[in-house]
């Protein structure tokens, strides 16, 4: 089967009909639904990094992705919690103390905070997640959810979208740092950081699933864990762009100050 010439997928699931038959097959179409489907192609992303967006909009952004960004660990302690086996778990752990730190050592929660001060926004209101917007909530919670009640396999599959995500920061990294008068290297530590620690985790999920995965059905969960979490991201995107590019605020939501 030609991954690039799939069809049937639909917006939840790729089609009953595709039988991927080995490892190489399952890979290539993880490609294609990164290729087709990641956050790297909303709109909102594309305003973003091309210093399209005001201050009161990126600031928008950072305080809704602090909520993801918190939730993580959250989210790998319970994908912790899902394995026996020993070796899975200790491969896993270090992924809460890349966000959470350690005594004495900085986690990319505080770099993330580092971000949202150097925006202006107060930390104890970025860290009580009061403003954040509803389907922001929504779908950090299903996210966790899925890690949950789903299979231990698909669990992993689903932080898959993480092989994505590197062409990504470099491009925020850049495109922020040119366009903004507000943003400086400090304040984007925390892509820097992520740039090595992304990669790693990605190639331990994808290596894990093209071992653990031997059905066709299982090859199709897998996939069907990606295409989730692709949705997880892109919902939020769809969310601050109604809010704060369409200028439909929920009530409660964080108002950016004019200016
Ligand atoms: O900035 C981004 O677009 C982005 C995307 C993703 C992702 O693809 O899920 C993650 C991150 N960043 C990230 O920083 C991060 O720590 C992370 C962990 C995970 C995960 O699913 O376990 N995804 C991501």
């Amino acid at each position: 089967m030609n991954a690039a010439s799939m069809t049937g997928m639909t917006a939840l699931s790729i089609g009953k009909d595709i039988r991927l038959n080995s490892a190489e097959e399952l890979e290539a179409t993880l490609r294609h639904i990164g290729a087709t489907r990641y956050h790297s192609l909303h709109p909102f992303h594309k305003l973003l990094h091309g210093g399209k967006l005001n201050k009161g909009q990126v600031q928008a952004w950072a305080l809704n992705r602090y909520y993801y960004q918190s939730t993580i660990p959250i989210k790998d302690a319970v994908v912790i919690s899902r394995f026996r086996d020993r070796a899975t778990r200790l491969e896993w752990r270090h992924r809460i103390e890349d966000h959470d730190g350690d005594i004495g050592s900085e986690g990319g929660i505080e770099r993330w905070l580092k971000l949202t001060e150097g925006l202006g926004l107060d930390t104890a209101y970025v860290e009580s997640t009061e403003g954040i917007l509803p389907a922001t909530r929504f779908a950090v919670e299903a996210y966790v959810h899925y890690c949950r009640e789903k299979s231990p396999l698909e669990a992993i599959a689903s932080s898959l979208t993480e092989l994505f995500a590197p062409n990504l920061h470099e491009e925020r990294i850049s495109g922020m740092l040119e366009h903004y008068d507000f943003v400086n290297p400090d304040i984007m530590s925390y892509f820097k950081r992520r740039l090595a620690q992304a990669p790693r985790d990605a190639g331990f999920a994808l290596d894990y699933v093209k071992a653990h995965a031997t059905t066709p059905e299982q090859r199709a969960s897998v996939c069907n864990a990606l295409i989730f979490k692709t949705n997880v991201l892109w919902v939020q995107l769809d969310a601050l762009q109604h809010a704060y590019v369409e200028g439909h605020i929920p009530p409660g939501a964080f108002a950016p100050k004019a200016s």
